[in-house]
């Protein structure tokens, strides 16, 4: 069964319409990249998906009820702000809100900081760290929530080269172990590498979908980016880059 269904899916906000008739599947295993301009609609699939953007059609997980939702699929916004000065594991238990206390929750919560490699930073007040390792924390909370769906609204932005691919690691790992993962991101290189599936939204329609290699054309970055791009090969992997704007 499909972790997230989109069928008809359409936002209109302010009289303007923002996503149309998007149909999507999401099934265990993927790791989905969002990608496409500013403005095409990124944010908005995402938080309409979960009910959380008034919309038209079907999402099976805006039909659920809150705690079911919540248990379904965990979400990583794209604001990181950490409000409280309260331990990183503190902040990131909170992840477990949706499940009944039990023993699992302090080795979701073990696992979590190792897989974002805050297990030494546990104890430091959250608003204390730099805005990528409390980038790190939100991606930590939203790991221990350990739902079958986690969908991760600009995951990589601000963090260093290293934590941007440790997460990406991180991601097709729990895609390897059966979660569906739909991540929205600009940097292309990363999506390339570590992507399953590329979706690219341009003025609110999916106009492309498939692995990153038939998405990521010279044609596709041309009519959907207006860039120009180097597509190679390098340690068993492709490599992406842009190279030029092809208009102003
Ligand atoms: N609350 C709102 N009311 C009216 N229009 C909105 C609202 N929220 C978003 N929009 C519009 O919807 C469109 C899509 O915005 P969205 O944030 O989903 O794009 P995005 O692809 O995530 O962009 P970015 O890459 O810049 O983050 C934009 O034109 C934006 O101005």
């Amino acid at each position: 069964m499909s972790l997230l269904t989109l069928r008809s899916f359409c936002v209109t906000l302010r009289n303007r319409p923002i996503l149309n008739d998007i149909s999507l599947e999401v099934e265990r295993g993927e790791l989905v990249g969002l990608i496409g301009p500013n403005g095409a609609g990124k944010t908005t699939l995402l938080r309409a998906a979960l009910g959380l953007v008034p919309s038209s059609g079907q999402s099976s997980l805006a039909e659920l009820a809150p705690r079911e939702r919540a248990r379904a699929a965990a979400f990583l916004p794209q604001a990181r702000e950490i409000a409280w000065p309260i331990a990183v594991e503190d902040v990131v238990a909170l992840g477990r809100t949706p499940h009944a206390p039990g023993p699992d929750d302090g080795s979701a919560v073990q696992a979590a900081l190792q897989r974002t490699g805050l297990v030494d930073l546990r104890r430091r007040a959250a608003t204390r760290l730099s805005g990528g390792e409390q980038a790190r924390v939100l991606i930590a909370r939203a790991l221990a929530q350990e739902a079958p769906l986690l969908l991760a609204d600009e995951p990589a932005a601000g963090l260093d080269p290293s934590h941007a691919i440790s997460t990406m690691k991180v991601f097709r790992g729990l895609a390897g172990e059966g979660h569906g993962l739909v991540v929205t991101l600009h940097d292309l290189g990363l999506a390339a590498r570590h992507c399953t599936r590329l979706v690219a939204l341009k003025d609110g329609s999916i106009v492309a979908d498939g692995s990153p290699t038939d998405v990521l054309t010279p044609a596709r970055m041309r009519a959907i980016f207006g860039v120009t791009a180097f597509h190679g090969e390098a340690n068993g992997g492709p490599v992406f880059q842009p190279l030029d704007v092809t208009r102003d």
